[in-house]
């Protein structure tokens, strides 16, 4: 048993391996370098040689099968729906070689994780609330469409000239759709109670997860003090204190969802 599940790793591996730098993907598309390798895609930089134009091209994994196929499919169905600046267009969604592609606006910056994490900036909370106002545009014109995000995280918002734009579909879902079987798997480490059917106040509540992430760029652990939970570490003004844990779930939330939520950071920016 563990030596099958071995060899199946063994061709996983080897048939999910990226294409090379130069390749050309159906006539069109060629590889620049690889952005990234998630669950069930690969995505790539690629040069639309029909327009000159920068695009990112997601493949289906062929070691995933008819999954990683259909997630593509749900996730270019989606993007098709949406029309935000800070949404990246849906260029082209094609099958080639037997594996699904689309192909999407490409957003020259870095993620807010790059930001953080590798180029080691700081957020006060003054910024930490622009940014979540500006990332609430597209959250607000996702669900006025009818649909969550599902994975609003610093790596899925990207950074271009101070302006956030909102990346990967892939966990989206229509108002009130259950999450595919499938990727109950995938989502288990998650905090949060994967049975429900979508509703706006998920994506409210990783809104809540992603500002503690921003806010914590900023904290100096004193030495030697014991790790504490964040209300005792972030040493928040009161207003954003409340605010956080409305959007955790500590108190009761934003039932008129992401537009109320809208106007109290407008009026917490207001009071800065
Ligand atoms: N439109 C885009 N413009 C710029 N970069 C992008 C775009 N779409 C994706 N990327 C980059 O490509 C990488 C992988 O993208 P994406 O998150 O969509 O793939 P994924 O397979 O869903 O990955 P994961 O499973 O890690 O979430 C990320 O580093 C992301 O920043």
């Amino acid at each position: 048993m563990e030596l099958q599940r071995s060899w199946q790793r063994f061709v996983g591996l080897w048939t999910d391996r990226p294409r090379r730098e130069g390749s050309l993907i159906s006539g069109r598309y060629r590889i620049q370098e690889l952005l990234g390798m998630g669950s069930y895609g690969l995505t790539y930089l690629c040069i639309d040689e029909l327009n000159g134009e920068e695009v990112a091209l997601k493949e289906s994994k062929p070691s995933k099968g008819r999954l990683s196929a259909r997630l593509l499919e749900r996730e270019a169905d989606v993007m098709r729906r949406m029309d935000h600046p800070a949404i990246p267009k849906l260029l082209h969604a094609f099958i080639y070689k037997k594996r699904s592609y689309i192909s999407t606006e490409y957003i020259r910056g870095e993620t807010l994780e790059q930001c953080i994490f590798e180029q080691g900036r700081k957020y006060t909370e003054q910024e930490c609330l622009l940014l979540a106002l500006q990332l609430l545009e597209p959250v607000v014109h996702v669900h006025e469409r009818g649909y969550i995000h599902g994975d609003v995280r610093i790596p899925n918002v990207i950074l271009r000239d101070e302006r956030v734009h909102l990346i990967d579909f892939g966990l989206a879902r229509r108002m009130g759709e259950p999450l595919l079987p499938e990727l109950k798997r995938r989502m288990r480490e998650l905090p949060k109670p994967e049975d429900e059917p979508a509703a706006p106040d998920q994506d409210l509540q990783d809104l809540g997860h992603f500002l503690l992430f921003m806010l914590y760029s900023a904290y100096e652990p004193e030495k030697g003090k014991a790790p504490a939970s964040w209300q005792e570490e972030l040493k928040l003004t009161p207003g954003l204190h409340h605010m956080l844990e409305r959007l955790l779930g500590l108190r009761p939330g934003y039932t008129e969802g992401a537009p109320e939520l809208q106007a109290e950071i407008e009026h917490l920016l207001d009071s800065c």
